[in-house]
C-alpha cells in the first residue's frame, strides 16, 4: 500500500479547463519528491487532490489505500498537510502564535500540547521572534514560514509544499533546503514539493515527476530525469547547472564522476584533481 497514490486522475475545472489528465502518481513514506513543470502544468491542482480540497472528475486518489470520503477527510487532513503557493490563502489569525495554534487546536489537543507544538514549529522555522506579530503585516518570506509552521504544528505524515521557495531570499532558500532535508530522516515524513527552481531539485528530492499540460510526462530519480535534455526543453524546463557542467566536462574527456548536488560535485572535482596529481 502506498502512502499517496493517484490512479488515472483527471480533473476539469468548471468552465471546462482540463487541468489534469490520467495522472498516476505515487508517494512512499519518508521520501522526497519534486513535481516540476511550467506555469499551468497542473502541479497545484494535483496537490489539492492529496487532501481532498478537490475531488477527481475521474480516476482515484488513495491515501494509505483509502479513497477520500466525508468520513475520513478530517483524518486525511491531519496526515497530509498542504502549504499553498500564496501564504495569504492560509493565514488568518490576529497573531502568528494564534495562527500556528489554530490547526492543533482544531485537532482537539489539550492546551499544553498545543503550546508545545507551537513552540516547536516556531523554533523549527526560526521564527520565534515573530510570535506576537500580526501575520498580515509580515513580509512575503516571513508569511511563507508562518504558513509552513502552521501546517507542521499538525505533525502531518506528508508535507506538501507548493512553490516553497517563491519569495524567499537566498538565505531563506538555503535554510528551507536544510530544514526540509531533516524531515524524512528525523520524523519519517514525506515531503512533496513543486518548484520552478530546477537548481534546488537535486538538493531536496530523490525522485522527480515532470508535468506538462496536465499530464505526467516523465518520472524517475534525479539522475534519470536530468539527462532528458530534450524533454526538459520541450516542457519549458532546464537541466540544473551542476549536472550540466559535469556532463560537459565528461563529454570533453575529463575523468570526473557525474554529480547532481553541490556537495557531490565538490567531491567529484576534488577526486578528479587528486587523481591528476
Ligand atoms: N480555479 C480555477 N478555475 C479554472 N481553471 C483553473 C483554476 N485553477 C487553475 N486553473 C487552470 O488549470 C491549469 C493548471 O493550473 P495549476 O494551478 O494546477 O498549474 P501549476 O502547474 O500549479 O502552475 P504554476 O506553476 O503557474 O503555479 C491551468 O490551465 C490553470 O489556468
Amino acid at each position: 500500500m502506498h502512502l499517496i497514490e493517484t490512479r488515472n486522475l483527471s480533473y476539469v475545472y468548471r468552465g471546462s479547463v482540463a487541468a489534469l489528465s490520467n495522472v498516476n502518481f505515487i508517494a512512499e513514506r519518508a521520501s522526497r519528491i519534486a513535481v516540476i513543470g511550467a506555469n499551468g502544468a497542473g502541479k497545484s491542482t494535483l496537490f489539492k487532490h492529496f487532501n481532498g480540497i478537490l475531488k477527481p472528475t475521474s480516476g482515484e486518489v488513495l491515501i494509505r489505500g483509502e479513497a477520500v470520503t466525508r468520513e475520513n477527510i478530517r483524518e486525511i487532513r491531519k496526515s497530509v498537510g498542504l502549504v499553498f503557493q500564496n501564504p495569504d490563502d492560509q493565514i488568518f489569525s490576529p497573531t502568528v502564535e494564534q495562527d500556528i495554534a489554530f490547526g492543533p487546536m482544531n485537532l482537539g489537543l489539550d492546551e499544553e500540547t498545543v503550546a508545545h507544538r507551537v513552540d516547536a514549529a516556531l523554533s523549527l522555522l526560526g521564527i520565534e521572534h515573530l510570535r506576537e506579530r500580526v501575520p498580515h503585516h509580515l513580509s512575503g518570506g516571513e508569511k511563507k514560514r508562518v504558513a509552513i509552521a502552521g501546517v507542521l504544528a499538525m505533525e502531518p505524515q506528508v508535507l506538501v509544499l507548493d512553490e516553497p521557495t517563491a519569495g524567499l531570499d537566498p538565505q531563506g532558500v538555503a535554510s528551507l533546503v536544510e530544514f526540509v532535508n531533516t524531515l524524512p530522516q528525523k520524523y519519517g515524513m514525506t515531503v512533496i514539493f513543486s518548484t520552478h527552481h530546477v537548481e534546488l531539485v537535486p538538493e531536496i528530492a530523490d525522485s522527480v515527476y515532470v508535468m506538462d499540460q496536465g499530464e505526467i510526462v516523465a518520472q524517475g530519480s534525479v539522475a534519470e530525469i536530468f539527462v532528458k535534455d530534450d524533454l526538459l526543453a520541450r516542457t519549458r524546463l532546464d537541466v540544473p547547472v551542476i549536472p550540466k557542467l559535469l556532463r560537459s566536462l565528461r563529454d570533453d574527456g575529463v575523468d570526473v564522476e557525474m554529480a547532481y548536488t553541490f556537495g557531490d560535485a565538490r567531491r567529484a572535482l576534488t577526486d578528479a584533481y587528486e587523481r591528476r596529481r
